[in-house]
Parts: C-alpha cells; sequence; structure tokens
C-alpha cells in the first residue's frame, strides 16, 4: 500500500477527473432541480435528481469509488477498466458510466477476485474473461491514502484449521485489516468496499429460493443479510418494491441498531418487526373478545431469573417446544383431516326437478372422492366452496341432460327459478359441513390428550402430550394465549382460510433465525411471496432449551421440502480480534457441541482479554467503573456490561450508577439503542456489537449447553476488548479449562 504505488499518479489524476466531473454534475442537479413544477413527470423526475444529488455531496463527491477491477472479455481482448462505488455515476451529457454501483452485474468480478477463468451474470447470458487486476483504494477527502492491490486472495486461507496457522502464513487482505481495524464506534456499517467473495455469494444467490446461512458469530450474516436487500433492489426494482421486504429480529433494540446502516443501504424504507410483534398483529382478530397475549420474556424469566422447580421448567419446555415443532404441524394438519373424516357425513345429494318429477343424485363416495383428491391443496373454507361448485355443475349437467332428453327449453324465468332451487338445496346440503373457526379449532385440538394423541406421531410420548395438554389447558382457563401458540394459531388459520396474499413480502430476512421455532418459519415461509427468503443464523447462539431451531435440517427438510433452499456457511468472523475469538473458542470446545464450527478470527490482533478478579462486590464494581473511564479515554464510544440476568443488570445499574451518570440500563422493552455505556442481560446482547465488553460474574454460567451458548454470545459481541470478572474463590465452570496464555488474571 502507500502513495508510493507505481500508479499512484495515474490513479490520483483519475480521481481528480472523476471529482472534477461530479462537481460539473452537482452544479447541473442543482439547476434542474431549481424550478418548481406541476407537471407529476417532471416532479418524479426531479426526486430523483435531488436522490442523486444528495449522494454526491454527502458522499459521491468525497468518496466516488474504492475498488478497481480490470476485465479482460473473451474474444473481445479489450481491456475494461471498471470503478466501483457505493452508487453509480452516469454523466448525465454523454450518458457514460464514470462509477459503477457494486450491485451492478458486472461488479461481481470484483468480489470474486482475480482469476483467469471469470465470468458474471448479465440476465440470462453469462459473460466470461479475464479479471487481470483487482485494486482497492483508500480514499479521504479527495485524495488517495492508499492502494492495496491483488487483495484477491481469500482473507486467509480458510483450509487451515487453527487461527495460529493461519497467525504464521500470515494471509490477509490488506485492505480490509485496514478497515476492520478503525475503532471507535463499532455500530454496523455498510462493507461493500470489503465484501469476501464466500458472502457475495450469498447476497447475490438466486432470488426466489430460500436461502439458509449457518455463520460463525461475527461472520456478518446481518450485515450481508441487508446488503443482499440492497441487492435485490437494485436488479430487480421491476418485480420487487423495498416496503415490502421484511426483515425479522429478535428485539426491538436490535432493530433500531440494524435499521442504521439501512439509508446508507438505500433500502430505508423496508419493514421491521419481531415474529411476535408482526404475527400477534395477524393473530388478534382471531381471538376471542378480551383474551390477551402473555408477554414472550415470560417464559425467558422461567428458565433464566428464578429458579423454579425443575418440574416446572420440563412442563413448560415440553409445552413450548411442541407448539413451535414440525411435531405441532402434522397435528395440525392432520386435525384438519381428522373433521372431513369424523365430522362430515358426505350424504348422498338428492333433488327432485318438479315438473317432470325426476329424481337425480350425487353419490356420497362422489362427493367425498371430490372433495379428497381435487381441493386438497385449498384451505379448507375454500375447499368448500369449491365443492359447492363443483356440485352445483355436476346437478346443472344431470338436470340439462335430462332437459335435453324430455325436449324441454327453459325460459328466463324458469331458469332463475331452477337456479334458486339448486342454491337452496346446495345450502341445505352443506350445512352437513362444519365451517371452522380457528381459535376454537385450535383450543379444541390443544385441549384433549385423546385427541392430540391421535394427530401426533408416535415418538411423542403420552407424558409429553399430558404436559401439553394440562399446562395449555390451564393457561387457556385464564383467557390467555402465549407467543408460542401465535405460530400454529396462524399455521392452522392458513390451513382453514388462507393467507391474505396481499399482504405477502417480497423478500424476507429472518436474523437469528436459530432463536424462532421451525413452525415460526413456516409461517414466515407463506407469508412471503415465491420464497423469497434470506434466512441466517447461528445454531452455537441458540440460547433457549425450549424454543429455536436445534437443526438447520429443520428448516432444510422439514419446512422447504418442495422448494430446496440453498444452504451456505460462513466460519471466517470479522468482529472481534484473535485474542478475544480463541477465548470465546474455548467455551464452545468445552461442552462439545456435536457439528459445532469453532469461528476462524480474521488476522486482526488486540489485547489479550482480562480476568478480574477482586476481593468483594464493591471493589468489583470501584473496578469497573476505572476501566470504562480508562476506555472511554483510550476512545471507545460503545462499551457494555452484561450480566447473566435482568435482575443482576438492574442491582449492577444501581451500584454503578453514581460512578458512570451516563449508563444506561436496558431491557427487552427498549427499542432504541443508545449506545455509550450500556448494562444489560445477556441474551439482549445478541446480534449487537461494541467496543468493549465487560462479562460480570462468569462464575454463573453453568457448565450446562444452554449457558455456554449464553456465555458465547456474551463473549462474541466485542470487538476490541474483553474483561471478565468474577469474585474471589468463587469457580468458574465454564471456563475452567481456560489456557492461561489465552488471558491476563488482574486483580481488579
Ligand atoms: N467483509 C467484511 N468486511 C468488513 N467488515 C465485515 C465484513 N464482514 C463482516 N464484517 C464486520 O463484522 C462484524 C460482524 O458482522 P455481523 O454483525 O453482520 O455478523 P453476524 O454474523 O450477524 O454476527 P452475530 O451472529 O455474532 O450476531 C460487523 O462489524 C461487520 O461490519
Amino acid at each position: 500500500m502507500s502513495t508510493q504505488h507505481r500508479e499512484y499518479e495515474q490513479e490520483q489524476h483519475k480521481l481528480d477527473e472523476t471529482v472534477a466531473m461530479i462537481d460539473a454534475e452537482i452544479t447541473q442537479l442543482r439547476e434542474d432541480i431549481r424550478e418548481a413544477t406541476d407537471d407529476y413527470v417532471k416532479q418524479v423526475v426531479n426526486y430523483n435528481k435531488a436522490k442523486d444529488l444528495r449522494y454526491l455531496e454527502d458522499h459521491g463527491r468525497e468518496k466516488p469509488y474504492f475498488g478497481r477491477v480490470d476485465f479482460m472479455k473473451d474474444e473481445v481482448y479489450e481491456l475494461d477498466k471498471v470503478y466501483i462505488g457505493k452508487r453509480g455515476i452516469v454523466r448525465s451529457d454523454t450518458f457514460d458510466s464514470v462509477v459503477v454501483d457494486w450491485r451492478a452485474p458486472i461488479a461481481s468480478l470484483y468480489y470474486s477476485g482475480e482469476s483467469k477463468d471469470a465470468f458474471y451474470r448479465m440476465g440470462r447470458e453469462i459473460v466470461r474473461g479475464e479479471v487481470t487486476l483487482k485494486r482497492n483504494f483508500a480514499i479521504e477527502n479527495g485524495k488517495i491514502t492508499g492502494i492495496y492491490d491483488g487483495a484477491v486472495k481469500e482473507t486467509i486461507n480458510r483450509e487451515m484449521g487453527d487461527p495460529d496457522d493461519f497467525l504464521q502464513e500470515g494471509f490477509i487482505d490488506e485492505f480490509l485489516a485496514a478497515n476492520l481495524n478503525q475503532a471507535n464506534d463499532s455500530r454496523l456499517k455498510d462493507i461493500v468496499a470489503t465484501i469476501q467473495s464466500e458472502q457475495n455469494d450469498i447476497i447475490r444467490a438466486e432470488k426466489d429460493k430460500p436461502l439458509v446461512v449457518q455463520g460463525v458469530a461475527g461472520s456478518g450474516k446481518t450485515t450481508i443479510a441487508l446488503h443482499r436487500l440492497s441487492y435485490l433492489i437494485y436488479n430487480y426494482q421491476d418485480t420487487m418494491m423495498s416496503k415490502k421486504f421484511m426483515v425479522f429480529a429478535p428485539n426491538r433494540m436490535f432493530l433500531a441498531y440494524i435499521s442504521e446502516v439501512l439509508p446508507e443501504l438505500g433500502v430505508d424504507d423496508v419493514q421491521q418487526a419481531t415474529f411476535v410483534d408482526w404475527a400477534a398483529r395477524l393473530v388478534k382478530p382471531l381471538l376471542p373478545k378480551g383474551w390477551r397475549i402473555v408477554s414472550p420474556d415470560k417464559p425467558l424469566q422461567l428458565f433464566f431469573e428464578e429458579s423454579q422447580d425443575e418440574r416446572q421448567q420440563e412442563i413448560a419446555r415440553n409445552r413450548l417446544r411442541f407448539k413451535g415443532s414440525l411435531d405441532c404441524r402434522i397435528a395440525l394438519e392432520g386435525y384438519i383431516d381428522y373433521v372431513i373424516e369424523k365430522k362430515i357425513p358426505f350424504k348422498k345429494l338428492s333433488f327432485q326437478y318438479n315438473k317432470t318429477k325426476q329424481v337425480f343424485s350425487i353419490s356420497g363416495d362422489f362427493i367425498r372422492q371430490s372433495f379428497m383428491e381435487h381441493f386438497s391443496n385449498m384451505p379448507y373454507h375454500r375447499r368448500l366452496d369449491a365443492l359447492r361448485k363443483h356440485l352445483k355443475q355436476e346437478m346443472n349437467k344431470q338436470l340439462f341432460s335430462h332437459l335435453r332428453e324430455k325436449k324441454i327449453d327453459l325460459d328466463k324465468t324458469g331458469l332463475a327459478k331452477f337456479e334458486k332451487m339448486l342454491e337452496q338445496i346446495l345450502d341445505t346440503y352443506l350445512t352437513s359441513f362444519p365451517r371452522l373457526e380457528t381459535f376454537a379449532a385450535y383450543r379444541e385440538m390443544i385441549s384433549s390428550e385423546e385427541l392430540l394423541r391421535k394427530l401426533v406421531p408416535e415418538e411423542v410420548s403420552d407424558a409429553t402430550i399430558r404436559d401439553i395438554v394440562e399446562s395449555s389447558t390451564t393457561l387457556l382457563a385464564e383467557e390467555r394465549i402465549e407467543a408460542e401458540d401465535i405460530a400454529p394459531l396462524l399455521y392452522l388459520h392458513h390451513l382453514i382460510e388462507g393467507m391474505n396474499k396481499a399482504e405477502h413480502f417480497d423478500h424476507t430476512v429472518v436474523d437469528e433465525a436459530q432463536d424462532l421455532s421451525a413452525l415460526e418459519v413456516a409461517v414466515i415461509a407463506l407469508a412471503t411471496k415465491r420464497h423469497s427468503l434470506t434466512i441466517v443464523g447461528d445454531i452455537a447462539q441458540g440460547i433457549h432449551s425450549y424454543r429455536g431451531i436445534h437443526a438447520w435440517e429443520e428448516l432444510t427438510q422439514g419446512i422447504f421440502t418442495e422448494h430446496r433452499p440453498s444452504y451456505y456457511t460462513l466460519s471466517q468472523s470479522y468482529r472481534s480480534t484473535i485474542e478475544i475469538m480463541k477465548c470465546a473458542n474455548e467455551v464452545l470446545r468445552l461442552i462439545q457441541l456435536p457439528e459445532t464450527v469453532l469461528a476462524k478470527p480474521v488476522l486482526r490482533q488486540g489485547e489479550i482479554p482480562v480476568l478480574v478478579t477482586p476481593a468483594s462486590r464493591s471493589e468489583l464494581y470501584k473496578g469497573i467503573a476505572r476501566r470504562v473511564e480508562e476506555f472511554t479515554a483510550e476512545g471507545f464510544k460503545t462499551i457494555a456490561i452484561v450480566t447473566k440476568t435482568i435482575g443482576a443488570s438492574k442491582k449492577v445499574f444501581k451500584s454503578l450508577q453514581e460512578s458512570i451518570p451516563e449508563m444506561t440500563l436496558l431491557s427487552s422493552k427498549d427499542n432504541q439503542f443508545p449506545g455509550g455505556v450500556t448494562v444489560m442481560p445477556a441474551y439482549l446482547t445478541k446480534g449487537l456489537q461494541f467496543d468493549v465488553v465487560f462479562i460480570v460474574d462468569v462464575d454463573l454460567y453453568q457448565d450446562n449447553e444452554w449457558d455456554a451458548k449464553l456465555l458465547y454470545v456474551a463473549m462474541t459481541r466485542p470487538v476490541h476488548r474483553l474483561v471478565l470478572t468474577h469474585l474471589q474463590g468463587s469457580e468458574m465452570p465454564l471456563l475452567r479449562e481456560l489456557p492461561p496464555e489465552l488471558y491476563q488474571s488482574e486483580a481488579n
């Protein structure tokens, strides 16, 4: 890197030319939009021009591009030098493309890197050739401060297992390293300049196919899912609207946190919600008047906060897991079959044509067969409507053939009378087909041990069914449903009525998907057009024993059976330093979860994590306050003090409030991410990142899968520094095997 680069002069000249062209463009655009107009078309044009102007003024002029790729197209042998930026810039006089948008098809070459055998897709066409150069620029205020060539090898050699191996090899994309090392505010940002090849594949994956991405902590899942939205809207604006994009994330604060990066990516009007907030709106009209939905945090408290009776926890776990499971989906589908089998008599349909006294009939078997075979893909009520139409056609057929035989011609009045008669007969006949009401149907299913036994697969034990039914009945008796009832209710509603297509999403991102149940994902898929879903998560960060997806096969094989999803894994982690990731990986290593891939940090070194062991609580608080002051003085902007429970967060907050007055206490009710110094329970740190993280009382995390995952989540949040604390004399079950060289012990 550096200004010594042999092509520095040429590149600076090129940049100067580009900036001069942008200046001319800015002057022109300002002129163009000055004039007020009543003409609607002109207003739209001006609106778009104003947007372009804003971009050029705010970003484009300062840093029009970040990279260059040289491409020699096969058979043409003309070298294309393509400069790539956050937005495309076109000269409005000549319509020449000066800077290519990172989302444009040709820009894909930049992300896949130098290769003799390169290609990109242009619609259906594949353009082949050779990428002879990939170059990155660091630009500040119109001046090139760094040129990085050939940052093409993968960030590290991914074949190598242990971080130490690649430390020695020193494989690193220098440009990426420079970007990652920028300290200070660790809020989410766009990464268009440094998207890695495997991330690029996900961003540009086929539009109408579910994508499932398993990525280690800090591998950029959230970031690339949002970049994918930006990519989709750029390339498919004729068929997709960003207003119809949906992002699901685990809590409102997280949504606020990610929404900060959306305007940068040009997709600021996407819908965002937690699953419960979105789904509760749909489910409320299905509930009887006055019924309430219990807070989704209630089970969290049962499992993390209070030392509840183990049997109570087991009952809750059996019930909650069932309600999100594929077994529950089988039961709901089975319920409709049960209604058809047990509640519909499929009697013979007979009617008489009074004039000739001719009696016609349609056999019960014929009706049953039509209902079972022809309309089985439809929601139950639509099936009834379709059957009615079908029976009417059949009746018409029989009668008109009789009339023809008897040479009877019906006049208009005769026809109308006849039509009325058919409708009356069908009304009466179809009364024996019960209309279903979603909530009553669900209640019937979930409140009967006998019925549920018939509907769920044999593997579900009788004892589990008893737990589900008894505890659900108690809850329902209080006129309440819980968050876990929402997905089954909506799924059943879909089986009975179908989903309202007008509200379907053009594309849906599900972030932290491991925390949703398979049935919740199934409901989201029903609300998304053409299976255009990006589902990202990390099984190692699934912190709930009572809910969530425990293996991606639940989705890839259980939910998307007809529309095979593409499955990607990301094992490179970009967030934390090597020292922090090594420590965090030890926690996962200790509990030895099957199929867990340990994160490989990019080559970014920092300070070794600190383990503080104060003699008393007051010493602990003093130590934290002192360190917070030091970190702030060092320039770190986001500092999180993380406890295991919300109860502990409140205590820590109270004790530190005086010494750190600007600190904020966060709970799941918060819908803003304030930055600065924050105190929060570990489960709330999901998906977020901070410059510095304190984990208070690491000794409280027990040696079990769920506590280990919770601690892992907390340990993988810092970008720069990690401080662990425990009081003198306490055991640390999950860090007992932590090699001493991985951390530095300090008394306080
Ligand atoms: N290609 C990249 N270039 C630069 N930074 C990157 C890149 N990929 C990811 N990052 C950075 O890594 C950090 C982690 O990204 P992100 O939060 O999207 O990861 P995640 O996989 O969703 O993490 P987690 O599962 O731990 O919540 C962010 O600061 C992001 O900007």
